[in-house]
């Protein structure tokens, strides 16, 4: 049977905004109160989806969230109308109103882990939304994220769900930023290669000194239960403490994976050679040939890795057997990055082709090609099983743009969040959204 990769794409919120609010997240911290444009941001991920889509790849669509959150407001004891508790919240703590309406759900690599059928116990597709525990802005998206992959991914016959781990440090879970996997066939089974930046129980595991750490060990191991992995099928390797106390704060941001092959800097893990051999040998036992490639400091340093997000890229398998990596604009602006990519393709290794996308609006706040963008490996059974609404199509591509220009504003900034009229706008756009999309009623707005 035919597999495939299905990489889906989080759709850009109508509030996007420059909140600053990602501490150990350099981008997020240095472009704080600026003006975003989320209609631009928006549009640029749309691009990157039709430009995929037109490659001949499986592409879908996943939704953004209802923002401002006015029930995360009323919980922290805003009360009122909905304008009201945003006035409130404005008047009287404008952090957690910005908090309220970041549109970070974008970064659908967060949110979820998700495991193929053929390497569960049950021989379904499992998903676990990822808890995000680490920043309060992300820590309320788990609830919709659940509603809107339960209404892609209905069907209990091919699907499992897994509600966010406990909400508490001990077990802070990114999802499938942490999250790789290696195998000869999309469909076979394959090693999932779960990466985490502490020990939350177990003081031996060196940690970060200046930012957090936001992935426990206590955390992927969790996951990789509930989904039913075997111990042939995963590989557990920390993080390198230092990198995340240079801005590392998500494995994607220094390795990518696809196939049989990692993709990854010198510095970005403990352990390494160990860790390589354990991958090695577990996708041999599976029929696999584990390769990697490790990008040297002295051609590139952690600290130009952090500024153009060469490893934030989208390492994709064509029909050849050759792949492609799709960066973003920020890689090529960097002289020792760009260099660095000549040479990788004229090599004759197995990455041929590289392609730049202008990811400007997401990359201001830490978000490059593989944060924008979910994985899941599925047989054509699987395929065929998915919500049909939210694969993207030439027709869907041109709807959603149309639905983006009429919906979006073109400027943001922190004062405008205070507006009430945005939360109608926003709801408004949404209700049409999961129309578009068929997805039912999802968002808090249709359910109360
Ligand atoms: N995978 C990329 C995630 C980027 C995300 N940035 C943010 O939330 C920044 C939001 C702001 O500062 O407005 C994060 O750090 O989790």
């Amino acid at each position: 049977m035919k597999s495939f990769e299905v990489n889906f794409d989080g759709l850009v919120g109508p509030t996007h905004n420059y909140g600053g609010l990602s501490f150990g997240n350099v981008a997020s911290q240095s472009n704080s109160q600026q003006a975003s444009n989320p209609k631009e941001a928006a549009l640029q991920g749309l691009e990157k989806m039709k430009a995929l889509m037109d490659m001949g790849f499986v592409q879908g669509v996943l939704a953004p969230q209802e923002r401002p959150d006015v029930a995360a407001l009323r919980s922290l004891g805003f009360a009122g109308t909905d304008a009201q508790v945003i006035e409130r919240a404005a008047k009287e703590a404008m952090p957690l109103l910005v908090a309220s309406c970041s549109a970070s759900s974008m970064w659908v690599a967060n949110a979820a882990t998700v495991s193929p059928s053929a390497d569960t116990a049950d021989g379904r597709v499992h998903f676990t939304a990822a808890n995000l525990n680490c920043k309060f802005h992300r820590s309320i998206e788990h609830p919709t994220t659940s509603r809107v992959l339960g209404a892609m991914f209905a069907d209990q016959q091919h699907f499992a769900h897994h509600a966010a781990l406990p909400a508490v440090a001990q077990f802070g879970d990114e999802g499938a930023a942490n999250h790789t996997r290696f195998c000869r066939e999309y469909g076979e089974a394959g090693v999932e290669f779960f990466v985490f930046g502490r020990s939350a129980f177990d003081s031996r595991y060196p940690a970060p000194q200046k930012y957090p750490a936001r992935q426990t060990l206590e955390a992927s191991q969790a996951v990789a239960r509930l989904h039913g992995l075997s111990e042939e099928g995963v590989v557990f390797a920390q993080q390198n403490p230092s990198v995340i106390d240079q801005g590392v704060f998500h494995n994607d941001v220094i390795a990518v994976g696809n196939g049989e092959l990692l993709f990854h800097h010198q510095d970005a893990f403990l352990n390494t050679e160990q860790m390589l051999a354990e991958l090695h040998g577990k996708l041999a036992a599976r029929g696999g040939n584990f390769q990697s490639i490790s990008v040297p400091r002295d051609q590139v340093a952690v600290e130009d890795a952090v500024r153009s997000y060469l490893f934030n890229s989208q390492l994709l398998s064509r029909a050849d057997g050759s792949m492609l990596l799709i960066v973003p604009e920020e890689c090529r602006a960097n002289p020792r990055v760009w260099q660095y990519l000549q040479g990788l393709t004229a090599a004759g290794g197995p990455i041929r082709e590289v392609k730049v996308f202008d990811l400007k609006q997401s990359m201001q706040n830490g978000g490059g090609p593989a944060c924008l963008r979910l994985r899941v490996a599925l047989n054509e059974t699987e395929l065929a099983a998915v919500n049909p609404g939210v694969i993207m199509t030439a027709p869907l591509y041109d709807t959603l743009t149309r639905w983006v220009n009429k919906h979006y504003r073109d400027a943001l900034r922190e004062s405008d969040l205070a507006d009430p009229q945005l939360l109608l706008e926003c709801r408004t756009a949404l209700d049409e959204l999961t129309q578009i999309l068929k997805l039912g009623a999802v968002y808090p707005f249709q359910i109360n």
